[in-house]
């Protein structure tokens, strides 16, 4: 119904602005875009559904999320798959870890700090009833 569509409106342009903000710092580059599949050959035989910070804009504009915590879930992704791929205790894969992990927390946070939480439980009735 119409005020269901308002608020999914809402959402989208405030999930589009927490996703603008991560892909903006310069320390998330690796999260940009998704990985080069080319340059890692092996990442798909590791990793069975890559996401990156791109792919969650698109999904936006594709109305693929109706609550913020259908979005968190694909953040949640982007940091599972880059603990999984780079795990060993090299200092590479320690600092990748180090930046998924504060990926995870500045998106957290970002919503934390502007989303209402009635607004997220009015997009979780929303989800529960369709
Ligand atoms: C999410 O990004 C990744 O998991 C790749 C894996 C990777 C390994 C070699 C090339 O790319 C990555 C990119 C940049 N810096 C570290 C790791």
């Amino acid at each position: 119904i119409c005020q269901e569509e308002n608020t999914l409106r809402e959402l989208r342009i405030f999930l589009r602005d927490i996703c603008a903000k991560l892909a903006r710092n310069k320390q998330f580059f690796m999260f940009t875009k998704p990985v080069d599949v080319e340059e890692v050959p092996d990442y798909l035989d590791i990793i069975k559904e890559p996401m990156d910070l791109e792919t969650l804009m698109s999904k936006i504009d594709k109305h693929s999320y109706i609550c913020a915590r259908d979005f968190l879930d694909d953040i949640d992704l982007i940091v599972r798959n880059a603990l999984e791929y780079n795990p060993d205790k090299s200092a590479e894969d320690k600092h990748i870890r180090h930046r998924a992990c504060s990926l995870r927390d500045k998106a957290y946070a970002f919503i934390k700090a502007e989303m209402d939480s009635d607004f997220e439980d009015t997009c979780r009735d929303i989800r529960e009833k369709r």
